[in-house]
């Protein structure tokens, strides 16, 4: 393979050529082969770094001088456009240098997640295992399960490794740490790997991601004339790729946030990221700053304490390095929601597709025309949105409770489940537990049966069309009873985002449940709770079926739980596996945990006997199919915001719901 040719088409024949060799049992030739793939690879890696670099500081020249330019804001807008489009050109010249034009263009998808999923690092293991090369052998297995925690075999083979003779534990070396230390720190919670986590996290970002965007939508060179076509269509298909291009790099962000080996992204990773940050402020905090806000406390300490290396050694540092990343933040945020305006504008006006990856959109960058199918079904309360927004509006104090992912699918070992905590807060959880005990009429959703379920508790069952009567009669209160809206509204956004369902979700059933174990009636007790159901189907444990008909909720596509205490015994909610036998998870209740997962056969799932004590949860399907949101909710909603003295804009659902 000679020196000119493209690196990327080098690199998808080297590594095929590596698989070959490697299912031919060729080992020698297998390992040279894998191991100059992933050395082109990250050759290719640091030229775009390189030449992003370069051409990032051209780029900068270039829009000093449109400043300059005294232009109608119109055309000044196309400017930018064109002068987003420059690092591009730049860039394909300062990459031409190096390769052949065929270089330039991106690496193949299938590659991409070959190399992204680190597959080429099993082959690695296996072949230099045949080699009886063990340390390298134990280094790739190692590489290789970083991206793939859940990968048993992997996991076994580690095992084995390390009761080899010749390996040590510092030969499970992670080799493609350079290229993804930003994730490394996530997990330790000491601020200075934090803190280079943040500094990483940047770099990554500005360089590999949103190099690869200017890579992608660069103009073929055959585009790039204007004979023969007109040049409205000319500029046309300039401002789609200038959008292309916008929209690609506001995608970086989630995929930034996506570990290795991961699909979905860690959705809340800025908010959560600011948070940090000012919690390592706040420590750093001195007294008589304690009046300022974070923000003004950065500029403060910036640009009024000259010597504070001397007087403070690092801590002060720290602090500066915790002011220069939050300034960061703040800087990228707005730029993204500059870039999110001209994408909007797209959408608009030039039928452009574009799907905001950001939950925190603030509402008025979203044109007023867009607004409606934006917002979905137009939540109360997007918590997120408001998180990150709130942050950056007050000077950067957050006072929210941050949502977590306490356990995602590997956790519990399944597919579609996740469980989040902080989705409310102990105040909302004893809001709505006096709502319950005021208001839970005995079988209100179970059709007026007390017991459904077993002899041995008591249910409690509120819907959400009995909170609103109750509250319309002033039996309950009607912040309380909004309250159950909100959080029903918080889950749908929170999980919607977590699952990335493209399509829009709808509620298509709200119950507030309380399971009470009957005194003097818990010896020897062997039955469950719940038993073990699918919730959109019927499930026949012996044939391994699930019968997709009613009485089965069929339209359910997700299920949430909300919990709201813990002063009870048993209470667990519990996956098996198909045969109702098999427990693959457990998950203890608790205020404000939600437990969320795909409503069909993958989930099967119980509870566990409540032995003592009350036990009260909010559950929640939701549904694709807008034929089968629950009108009573949206009605009720409407009724209560068009009373309600909030000063939010009584907007879609109620003209919605007068029809019929
Ligand atoms: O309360 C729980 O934890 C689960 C309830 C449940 O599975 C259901 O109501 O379908
Ligand atoms: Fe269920």
């Amino acid at each position: 393979l000679s020196g000119t040719m493209a690196l990327h088409s080098r690199l998808f024949s080297v590594y095929v050529a590596g698989v070959r060799a490697y299912f031919g049992g060729e080992w020698s030739r297998a390992a040279e082969l894998l191991e100059k793939s992933i050395e082109t690879k990250q050759s290719l890696f640091r030229l775009r770094r390189q030449c992003h670099d370069d051409c990032l500081s051209a780029g900068s020249h270039a829009l000093s001088r449109l400043g300059e330019l005294r232009t109608g804001s119109g055309v000044r807008e196309t400017c930018t456009s064109w002068v987003t489009d420059r690092p591009a050109e730049c860039l394909r010249f300062c990459m031409g240098r190096s390769i052949t034009p065929a270089g330039q263009l991106p690496v193949s998808t299938d590659i991409e997640y070959e190399f992204s999923t680190r597959n080429p690092y099993n082959f690695l293991q296996v072949t230099y295992y045949k080699l009886e090369k063990l340390r390298k052998a134990a280094a790739a297995a190692h590489t290789y399960f970083v991206a793939n925690p859940s990968h048993l075999e992997m996991r076994n083979n580690i095992e084995k490794y390390r009761r080899m003779k010749g390996v040590t534990d510092e030969d499970f070396q992670d080799r493609e740490l350079e290229n993804e230390k930003h994730w490394v720190s996530v997990e330790q919670h000491e601020i200075q790997l934090f803190l280079s986590f943040m500094g990483e996290y940047f770099k990554v970002h500005s360089h590999s991601c949103r190099v690869q965007c200017e890579v992608a939508s660069q103009p073929m060179p055959e585009d790039r004339g204007t004979d023969g076509i007109s040049m409205s269509i000319f500029l046309y298909s300039r401002a789609a790729l200038s959008l292309s291009l916008l929209s690609c790099r506001q995608y970086c962000v989630t995929q930034v946030a996506t570990r290795p080996g991961r699909i979905s992204a860690q959705e809340d990773l800025l908010p959560t990221q600011l948070e940090h940050l000012h919690i390592a402020q706040f420590k750093g905090q001195t007294a008589e700053n304690n009046d300022k806000s974070s923000v003004d406390q950065c500029y403060f300490t910036t640009y009024t304490t000259p010597n504070y290396s001397e007087s403070n050694g690092s801590f002060v540092s720290d602090h500066l390095f915790v002011c220069f990343l939050i300034q960061e933040i703040v800087g990228y945020v707005s730029r993204s929601l500059e870039e999110k305006k001209l994408l909007y504008f797209g959408v608009e006006n030039l039928d452009f597709k574009f799907i905001d990856p950001d939950l925190w959109t603030p509402e008025d960058v979203v044109p007023e025309s867009l607004r409606e199918s934006w917002r979905g079904e137009c939540p109360f309360s997007p918590v997120h949105r408001l998180l990150l927004v709130s942050v950056l509006l007050s000077g950067g104090v957050i006072r929210q409770v941050g949502v977590t992912i306490a356990m995602d699918d590997d956790l519990l070992n399944g597919t579609n489940r996740v469980v989040l905590d902080g989705v409310a807060t102990e105040k909302e959880c004893e809001k709505i537990l006096q709502l319950a005990a005021v208001a839970a009429s005995v079988g209100d959703g179970y059709r007026g049966r007390r017991s459904p379920h077993t002899p041995h508790e008591t249910f409690e069952g509120l819907t959400v069309l009995r909170a609103v009567k109750l509250a319309q009669e002033g039996l309950v209160n009607q912040s309380d009873a909004q309250l159950l809206h909100e959080l029903g509204e918080r889950v749908r956004v929170l999980l919607h985002s977590y699952f990335r369902s493209p399509s829009a979700l709808f509620i298509s059933f709200t119950h507030l449940v309380c399971r009470t174990a009957v005194e003097g009636e818990q010896e020897g007790r062997l039955d469950l709770s719940h038993p073990v159901h699918v919730d959109n189907c019927l499930l026949e444990p012996e044939t391994k079926q699930c019968w997709k008909e009613p009485p089965a909720f069929i339209h359910r596509d997700l299920s949430a739980i909300l919990y709201l205490n813990d002063n009870f015994d048993g209470g667990e909610l519990f996956f098996t596996n198909r045969d109702a036998k098999t427990v693959t998870a457990q998950v203890k209740p608790g205020c404000g945990r939600v437990v969320g997962f795909s409503s069909g056969p993958v989930n099967p799932h119980g509870v566990t006997a409540v032995t003592r004590g009350r036990r009260c949860a909010l559950a929640l399907w939701f549904t694709k199919e807008k034929l089968y949101r629950d009108m009573v909710r949206i009605m009720s909603r409407c009724s209560s915001s068009c009373s309600s003295s909030s000063g939010r804009p009584v907007s879609c659902w109620c003209r919605d719901t007068r029809v019929g």
